[in-house]
C-alpha cells in the first residue's frame, strides 16, 4: 500500500480533503468519525493515514509513510537537511502562515534585524543574561539569525501561546506563525521590517526514502496524472 498521512485535525484537514475532491479525489475516512485511516476512492492501492500535522514530516523521513500533507514550516522545522529527505510535490494554496520575529512595540529603536543584535548586546550589558526569544521553532530560528549575523540571544522554548511571554516577563522577544497579525497587536509586538523567517502554507511532500515497491510507485503515478503534478 501507499501509505498517505494527511493532517487529523485543525484548520489543515478540511482544507486538504477539499484541495482534493475539486481536483476530482474523493479522501475518505473509513469507519466512524474518530478512526484515523481511510481510503482514496477511485485510486487503487493507497491508504489514508490520519496523523498530527506536526508528527507527518518525521513519519515521511523514517519512510512510514509515502506521501503527506503538511505546512511547509514544519518540514523545514523537524528535519534537519529536509530537502534530502522529502520532496515538494504541490504547494496547495491554503494554510498560509508568516513565521516571523517580532518584539515590543515599545521598543522603538528596534526596528531591524541589525537594531536586535544592537539591544542584544546591550540588554547582556545591563541584565548580565542574554535576550530570551521565545519559540517552538528552534531550527529555523537558529539558522535564521546564524545567517542574519545576530548572536547575543538564547531561545526559549514556548509550544503554545507564545506571545503572551513578553508580557509575562519570560522573554523579550518572540518568534512564531502570524496570520492577520491580530494576536501579535493584541500582545504589543511589532514585526521587525527584515524579520519574516519562511512563508509557510500546506504543501504536498513525498518521502525521499528508498524501497518503494512497483505498486507503490504505480499509486503515485496515478495520483500524480490525476492531480497533473510532477
Ligand atoms: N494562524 C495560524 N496559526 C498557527 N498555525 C497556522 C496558522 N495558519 C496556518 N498555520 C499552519 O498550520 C500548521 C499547524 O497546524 P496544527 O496546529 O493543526 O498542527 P500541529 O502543530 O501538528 O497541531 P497538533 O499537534 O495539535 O495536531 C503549521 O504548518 C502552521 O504554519
Ligand atoms: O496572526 P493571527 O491570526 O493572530 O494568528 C496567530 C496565532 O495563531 C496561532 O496560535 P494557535 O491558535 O494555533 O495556538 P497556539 O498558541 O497553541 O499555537 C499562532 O501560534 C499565533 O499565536
Amino acid at each position: 500500500m501507499l501509505k498517505f498521512g494527511v493532517p487529523s485535525k485543525g484548520r489543515l484537514m478540511e482544507k486538504t480533503f477539499d484541495w482534493f475532491g475539486a481536483r476530482g479525489i474523493t479522501l475518505r475516512k473509513s469507519g466512524s468519525e474518530r478512526e484515523y485511516a481511510g481510503a482514496v476512492d477511485g485510486i487503487d492501492g493507497v491508504e489514508l493515514v490520519l496523523l498530527s500535522a506536526g508528527e507527518i514530516p518525521r513519519e515521511l523521513a523514517a519512510g512510514n509513510i509515502h506521501l503527506g500533507v503538511t505546512g511547509s514550516d514544519l518540514v523545514r522545522e523537524k528535519l534537519a537537511n529536509w530537502n534530502s529527505r522529502v520532496a515538494e510535490l504541490a504547494p496547495m494554496g491554503f494554510g498560509g502562515a508568516d513565521l516571523i520575529i517580532a518584539v515590543p512595540q515599545a521598543w522603538v529603536d528596534v526596528d531591524t534585524l541589525d537594531d536586535l543584535d544592537a539591544a542584544a548586546a546591550a540588554f547582556r550589558k545591563t541584565h548580565g543574561f542574554r535576550l530570551r526569544i521565545a519559540t517552538k521553532y528552534h531550527r529555523l530560528v537558529r539558522e535564521f539569525l546564524r545567517e542574519n549575523g545576530v548572536a547575543d540571544y538564547q531561545l526559549v522554548d514556548s509550544q503554545g501561546a507564545t506571545e503572551g511571554t513578553v508580557k509575562n516577563e519570560t522573554a523579550e522577544a518572540i518568534a512564531d506563525i502570524t496570520s492577520t497579525g491580530e494576536t501579535l497587536r493584541a500582545n504589543g509586538l511589532k514585526i521587525l521590517s527584515d524579520g519574516m523567517i519562511h512563508a509557510s502554507q500546506a504543501t504536498l511532500f513525498r518521502g525521499r526514502r528508498e524501497g518503494w515497491t512497483n505498486a507503490q510507485r504505480s499509486s503515485l503515478k496515478t495520483l500524480q496524472e490525476r492531480l497533473r503534478i510532477s
